[in-house]
């Protein structure tokens, strides 16, 4: 039985094995998740584009991920749960990023919370850390800002914006951000701010220099329909695993071959008699 996975277990990987996280939106998911020994699940904000059919992220509210969270919580698994704080929830006060926060940890059991932003986001991540609430960063293309950046596009290409990246970064991990997310950034930079600051960086799109890698469960097994960002490998193809399932079984109901005699419940054999002699013609002839 592997130990349960903590916070400082995973601030003490800096310079150890790579971290891997997955994101997870319910409790069989979890339990998928946490059987392949992944070291985080990230309940995302991604859970409206991947189950609830959105195109981005910005439909997600403080209720959504308190109902995924505490799906995924009740699998009790091994792996840390880090849970995102959605869009709007940790812009408006520090009262009420904090009072957010801690119904993802109470209500949503998080055991660590994700927001995106850098230096911008200091008070609120400040506040979180003074209330013993666990953040992990977010930097790069944060798709929360998609509307800003005028769409998914890789950030920090240019040198001055390399350089804030690089600022923010600094910034997230002497505030005591556990972990920071790297995404939709040059291998370069994330190269860069990995050995510049001493909290894993955990990338996405974000090249092969980084502490560890995070991607989206659904965009890993073939579960994503629309566009898939360059950053994607998938792993495999469950959609037509679970088409191909759901055609036989349609197949088998036409047949009549589904459900078979030990698929269906019987009653005793001398009710079952009476009962078709009462109400099934051409049922007299003696039953076996
Ligand atoms: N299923 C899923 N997977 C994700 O990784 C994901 C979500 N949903 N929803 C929220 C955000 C959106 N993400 C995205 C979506 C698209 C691109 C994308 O298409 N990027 C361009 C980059 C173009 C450029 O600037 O060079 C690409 O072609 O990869 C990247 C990240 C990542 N997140
Ligand atoms: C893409 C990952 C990093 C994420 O934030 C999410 O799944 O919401």
């Amino acid at each position: 039985m592997r130990d349960k996975v903590t916070v400082p277990a995973i601030k003490a990987r800096k310079h150890a094995t790579k971290l891997t996280m997955v994101t997870a939106y319910d409790a069989p998911m979890a339990r998928i998740v946490d059987e392949a020994e992944i070291d985080m699940i990230l309940v995302g904000d991604s859970v409206t584009t991947t189950v609830l059919g959105r195109p981005d992220t910005l439909a997600a509210t403080v209720d959504i991920m308190v109902h995924h969270s505490a799906a995924v919580a009740q699998a009790l698994p091994r792996a840390l749960i880090v849970t995102d704080m959605p869009w709007l929830s940790y812009h408006i006060s520090i009262e009420e990023t904090t009072r957010n926060a801690g119904r993802l940890v109470r209500e949503g059991k998080a055991e660590a919370v994700k927001l995106e932003g850098g230096r911008k986001r200091l008070p609120m991540v400040e506040a979180l850390l003074a209330a013993e609430i666990p953040v992990m960063g977010h930097l790069g293309l944060t798709p929360q800002s998609v509307h800003a950046m005028g769409g998914y596009k890789v950030q920090g290409k240019e040198l001055e914006a390399a350089h804030e990246l690089l600022k923010d970064a600094r910034a997230l991990a002497e505030a005591g951000v556990f972990a920071l997310v790297l995404e939709g950034i040059p291998d370069v930079l994330a190269q860069i701010i990995t050995q510049e600051i001493d909290i894993p960086t955990i990338g996405i799109g974000a090249g092969p220099h980084c502490d560890g890698q995070v991607l989206v469960f659904h965009d890993i097994l073939g579960l994503t329909t629309n566009h898939l960002p360059k950053f994607v490998r998938q792993y495999a193809q469950l959609a037509e695993i679970a088409t191909s399932a759901l055609k036989q079984y349609s197949a088998d109901v036409q047949a009549g071959t589904f459900p078979a005699d030990s698929e269906t419940y019987h009653t005793h054999k001398e009710v079952a008699r009476t009962l078709k002699n009462q109400f099934i013609e051409q049922s007299a002839k003696p039953e076996g």
